[in-house]
């Protein structure tokens, strides 16, 4: 039984990457997938208009849908003020374990929380499990069709307020178009897409920026 591309990026990631480095991290990774082997990471084109976001919103409390490798996650937390918190969600737990990892090589350790299982289940728990009141900021980049059942629940969770932001991955390929359909019709949101390509292609991809109106 040989490796799994995550655990061979791993591997990249601890021969070739600086401990405590989380810069080294994301270029690593981004090597790895344009070079070696490619993978669902947001990457590093649309992972600038992901850091421009983060950092004009200084968010104190974010959540991310879809942990993977921690690619992104170690793009949001190295970008948080000290004292916030980025709780990422990831159902798969082998791909939890190399995330971790990742993670932890970066040294973000302390600004991360990873919980494994279905986001589903999950966001309904984020007040009483992680004591969270509303998030500031929200990266949904899991599978496709659960953008919209979440971002329904997070809206009944009360775990949004006025001014939160969605930024959603893939909205063009392999697209989210009921999420799209309902973000850009509601008056509760007001939406503007990132144009962009799809990690490490010249395929047309994009971001979703949504703020919730309340
Ligand atoms: O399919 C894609 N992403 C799905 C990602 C899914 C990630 O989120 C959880 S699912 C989950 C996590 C938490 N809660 C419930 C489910 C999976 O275990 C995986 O770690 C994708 C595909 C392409 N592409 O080109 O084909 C490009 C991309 O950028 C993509 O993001
Ligand atoms: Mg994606």
């Amino acid at each position: 039984t040989g490796s799994t591309r995550p655990q061979r990026l791993l591997r990249a990631v601890q021969k070739k990457a600086t401990q405590g480095d989380p810069q080294s991290v994301i270029a690593t990774i981004d090597h790895f997938c344009r070079h070696s082997e490619w993978a669902m990471n947001v990457g590093d084109e649309k992972g600038s208009i992901l850091d421009s976001v983060v950092t004009e919103l200084n968010p104190s409390s974010a959540l991310e849908l879809g942990t993977y490798c921690g690619y992104s996650t170690v793009r949001i937390a190295r970008l948080l003020p000290p004292g916030s918190k980025l709780i990422t969600l990831e159902f798969n737990p082998a791909y939890a374990a190399v995330a971790r990892q990742v993670i932890a090589w970066a040294g973000l350790n302390d600004k991360v929380q990873l919980v494994e299982g279905p986001s589903g289940d999950l966001i309904p728990q984020m007040k009483e499990l992680f004591g969270v009141q509303t998030f500031d900021f929200v990266f949904l980049d899991h599978w496709k069709d659960r953008y919209l059942p979440d971002t329904k629940l997070l809206e009944e969770c009360g775990l949004l307020r006025k001014g939160t932001v969605l930024l959603a991955d893939n909205v063009i390929c392999p697209g989210t178009p009921e999420y799209l359909e309902y973000i850009r019709n509601s008056s509760r949101y007001e939406s503007r897409y990132f144009k962009s390509h799809l990690e490490y292609t010249k395929v047309e991809d994009g971001l979703e920026k949504s703020v919730f109106l309340g």
